[in-house]
């Protein structure tokens, strides 16, 4: 038996309204303890000294942040007095066996060494590169609890809580501008095998010291889509499907296809659409992951004018989409042509004032329309989904949330419309507050050979001893390899 967290679909985020529960698989394992209730683990106290794997000391200082998991604490490396409130770094701790930190901490460890970094811009000739720089991690003791933490650059404040405080728009210049240095950042975790999976606003930090740096942040849900060079199959695989924040995740994820490079930029068009008009066509149904997925779908099937149709100023995203949409599962992306399409009304800054550009389009239209009203021919090399089994799809409906990992703030109900087909917005064009889920798929044994086979190839494995606890007490996400090449 293995421990599913859950959380009610609109609990709020880091609230102790967890529960862990029973689920299938993995019987017998050692180290069953279930996790503690509540996630949060309970705070460390100020000033506490923490050493890690190479053997560098920490101190902690403030609390300053929490997410699902884990508890964000203020840190430096001048262990002989308090955190200065102005330090450069944060720790991120989250008890031993929780799943979370344990990936971001691979992702940061494999694909974002200080070195790594420095010699892609020297090679791209890049100033910046917006990654947070990770600086070590360990194990750690306190009251009978075991912890997990990592040490990473301090950040500003959350492009969720500026875009809220800026009205809730974003103007179309700095939506571009933010697309395009994405894309950016995307492509050097696409090419160090990583796909983030979860870009949204309130995982991109501003700089602590220059605003004018955008980082993406929280690795909590990357997946190694290319181990060893080496591209996940292409299978859908409905019982895993809709994994990532609802509102945003791919059509793949929705379909339960293990995260690749096409998704994260369909991910980030989302997110470009959402900022731009400050709704999006699904918000009304949140609550139904085969409606979201299903208004998505007539999105995608019906660009450029799906997207031109709600809003004036969505020229360059519905091209930026139109191109996600020919990419192949396993293609690699012609970065530079993203950035370019997205380049005509990029701003050089980052201006987060009100937007007073146009809002959204048509309130009471459906996205669903009738070729007439298709526009421009479609490409032809549009991946198809395969077809999927409607009795998978009943039960995926039918099944219980504790099945699943859900996360999600509060923030505010989505209002109204019962069918995706009428999930056109209905009131406000704002990126206010709204129900963000995250599904994650509970750990599957094969998922967790197939990390520890990776893992075992691996040479840079010296701070290993980071290594979670047995792997059935620890909560994982990821799909199967399967036998199927298909390339779509
Ligand atoms: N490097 C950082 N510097 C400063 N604040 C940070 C940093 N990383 C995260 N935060 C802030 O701390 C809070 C918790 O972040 P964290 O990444 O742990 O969780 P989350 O993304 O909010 O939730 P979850 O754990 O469910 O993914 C957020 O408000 C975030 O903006």
């Amino acid at each position: 038996m293995t421990w599913v967290w859950t959380r009610p679909l609109l609990g709020r985020r880091g609230s102790p309204d967890w529960t862990c529960q029973r689920g299938a698989g993995s019987e017998g394992k050692v180290g069953m303890a279930p996790p503690k209730k509540g996630s949060l683990p309970k705070p460390l106290p100020e000033g506490f000294i923490l050493s890690d794997s190479q053997k560098k000391k920490w101190r902690l200082g403030k609390v300053i942040g929490q997410g699902g998991f884990g508890l964000i604490y203020l840190a430096s490396e001048d262990v002989g007095r308090p955190v200065a409130s102005d330090t450069a770094f944060v720790i991120k701790m989250e008890y031993l066996e929780n799943g979370p930190l344990f990936t971001e901490l691979k992702f940061y460890q494999r694909a974002a060494k200080p070195d790594k970094i420095k010699s892609w811009k020297r090679s791209r000739r890049l100033d910046f590169l917006g990654i947070p720089t990770y600086w070590g991690a360990g194990l750690a003791e306190y009251d009978n609890g075991s912890y997990r933490f990592m040490v990473i650059d301090r950040l500003g404040s959350d492009l969720q809580k500026v875009c809220e405080r800026s009205g809730g728009r974003m103007k179309k210049a700095t939506v571009l501008q933010l697309g395009q240095r994405l894309v950016s950042v995307l492509e050097y975790i696409h090419e160090n095998e990583y796909v983030h999976a979860d870009i949204k606003a309130a995982n991109l930090l501003l700089g602590y010291r220059n605003p004018e740096q955008v980082y993406l942040a929280d690795y909590g849900l990357s997946y190694r889509y290319c181990p060893a060079g080496v591209h996940k199959e292409y299978k859908e695989c409905p019982k895993k499907g809709h994994n990532g924040t609802i509102e945003y995740t791919s059509l793949d994820a929705h379909r339960g296809l293990a995260p690749s490079r096409r998704g994260d930029l369909q991910i980030l068009g989302f997110c470009l659409l959402h900022w731009l008009c400050g709704t999006l066509p699904w918000d009304n149904v949140l609550k139904d992951p085969i409606q979201v997925q299903k208004a998505k779908e007539s999105l995608m099937d019906h660009l450029p004018h799906s997207v031109k149709h709600l809003s004036a100023n969505t020229e360059e995203v519905a091209k930026f989409l139109l191109h996600v949409k020919t990419l192949a599962y396993q293609e690699k992306p012609d970065y530079q042509h993203l950035q370019d399409l997205l380049s005509s009304g990029a701003s050089e800054g980052l201006d987060f004032s009100l937007s007073t550009g146009p809002t959204a389009g048509p309130l009471n239209e459906s996205p669903e329309m009738s070729s007439s009203d298709e526009g421009p021919e479609q490409p032809t090399t549009s991946p198809k989904a395969e077809p999927v089994d409607t009795e998978e799809k009943d039960e995926m409906r039918t099944r219980p949330v504790p099945a699943r990992y859900i996360r999600g703030p509060p923030l505010s109900k989505p209002q109204g419309a019962k069918r995706a087909d009428s999930a056109l917005p209905t009131s406000s064009r704002s990126l206010r507050p709204r129900a963000r889920i995250t599904y994650k798929e509970h750990t599957s044994e094969e998922a967790e050979a197939e990390e520890e086979e990776e893992e075992a190839e691996e040479e840079e494995e010296s701070e290993d001893e980071a290594r979670p606890q047995p792997i059935s007490a620890r909560y994982l996400r990821g799909p199967p390899i399967g036998p199927r090449p298909e390339q779509v």
